[in-house]
């Protein structure tokens, strides 16, 4: 094992410490009527009579039920029973052979291709398994942070609200917890005194390295222009949570492009599919004037052949997508959690979000 896996050996820790807590406790309960017994010299304390079985049954499920919220505490609230801040480096982060190839020339032109072809690239374990298992362990902890949201929506396939054309196609619903950049960010800023001060987790890390960027704007934009990281403290990049039940309705992006990374896929359920190159179809059937839905342009259009169903996105998956051409879901979950972060880049320095989309996607302002 090398330095780096050790940190996983410290970071499932904070479990044990709350165990090992409790059962002090537990011990000294039960050291202390044996004290008490032994003090008042009751011969016939070590007997058994139906009162104390009784009595017995009583005690033990109330104390079980004290202990297990003392646990509780302790993980929430003891700085040895949080989950530790880790320090990684690039190596740990991003799997090797895709280190080693994001400025590989042959490398960018297949990815190019596959891209430009499909609107889609699929990298599989494009990150290292500790870093995936560290994330997933990361934006489980933040989920019961007051600050991450639950968003919920219905919308229509275009995502729009007011015009015309887009009322009249059907409402679909679209909900997942959503843990923004700055909350992420927070548990690298001010350390108490039992962690050491770190100012960069490996989300942020990920999202700032200029060769990941340049990769990235490399295949997406064919080298044309140049990806800036995002001025919004937000919306920079998020973790995503879907809980069984939830789900995306299909819909086109807003924006063109996506960058995501698979942490931990659900156990059924949630898959992400696609109609790659199928905003053109759609968009001629806006505007006539009846009541539309998917799957009424699906069957006309006979397109059930072309939707892709990607259940091959695994732990460490990264995936880009040409979201704005393609319509695409997540299909429910029916059990495990999905996990995924997304990144933001954009095409020009210092891109913040409107209020609006700030409330609908983080639920707060700042
Ligand atoms: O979670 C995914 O895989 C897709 C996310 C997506 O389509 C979106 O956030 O718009
Ligand atoms: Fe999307």
């Amino acid at each position: 094992m090398d330095n780096k896996n050790r940190f996983f050996i410290f970071s499932d820790a904070y479990k044990d410490t709350s165990s090992f807590l409790c059962m002090g406790l537990l011990f000294k309960f039960f050291y202390l009527i044996l004290f008490v017994a032994y003090k008042q010299k009751k011969k016939n304390f070590f007997t058994f009579s139906k009162k104390k079985v009784r009595t017995l049954f009583i005690l033990l499920p109330n104390l079980t039920a004290i202990l297990r919220n003392m646990k509780s505490q302790l993980i929430r609230r003891h700085p040895f029973c949080t989950f530790r801040t880790v320090n990684f480096s690039l190596p740990s982060i991003i799997s090797h052979s895709y280190l080693s190839h994001l400025q590989d020339e042959d490398f960018v032109k297949s990815c190019q291709k596959t891209y430009q072809k499909d609107g889609y690239l699929h990298l599989a374990s494009f990150i290292t398994d500790e870093c995936a298992k560290y994330m997933i362990k990361e934006a489980l902890h933040l989920e019961s942070n007051p600050k991450s949201f639950n968003s919920y929506e219905q919308h229509n396939i275009w995502l729009e609200e007011e015009s015309p054309e887009s009322k009249t196609w059907e409402s679909l619903n679209s909900s997942k917890k959503l843990i923004a950049a700055d909350i992420i960010e927070e548990r690298y800023q001010d350390k108490g005194k039992f962690e050491k001060a770190l100012t960069v987790g490996p989300c942020q890390q990920l999202y700032e390295y200029a060769i990941f960027r340049s990769f990235i704007s490399k295949v997406l934009l064919l080298g044309h222009d140049d990806l800036y990281v995002s001025g919004d403290k937000q919306g920079k990049y998020y973790y995503n949570i879907f809980q069984p039940k939830n789900e995306l309705g299909w819909h086109f992006d807003r924006s063109e492009f996506s960058v995501n990374l698979i942490l931990q896929p659900s156990t059924s359920g949630g898959h992400f599919q696609f109609i790659p190159h199928s905003r053109k179809v759609f968009e001629n059937e806006k505007k006539s004037v009846q009541q539309k839905s998917v799957a009424d342009v699906i069957r006309k259009h006979h397109l059930q052949g072309q939707i892709r169903c990607e259940s091959d996105l695994k732990q460490g998956s990264l995936y880009l997508f040409n979201g704005n051409q393609s319509l695409h879901c997540v299909t429910p979950v029916q059990s495990g959690k999905r996990i995924n972060l997304i990144f933001t880049f954009n095409t020009k320095p210092n891109q913040v979000l409107n209020e609006y989309t700030l409330l609908k996607f983080f639920g707060r302002k700042d």
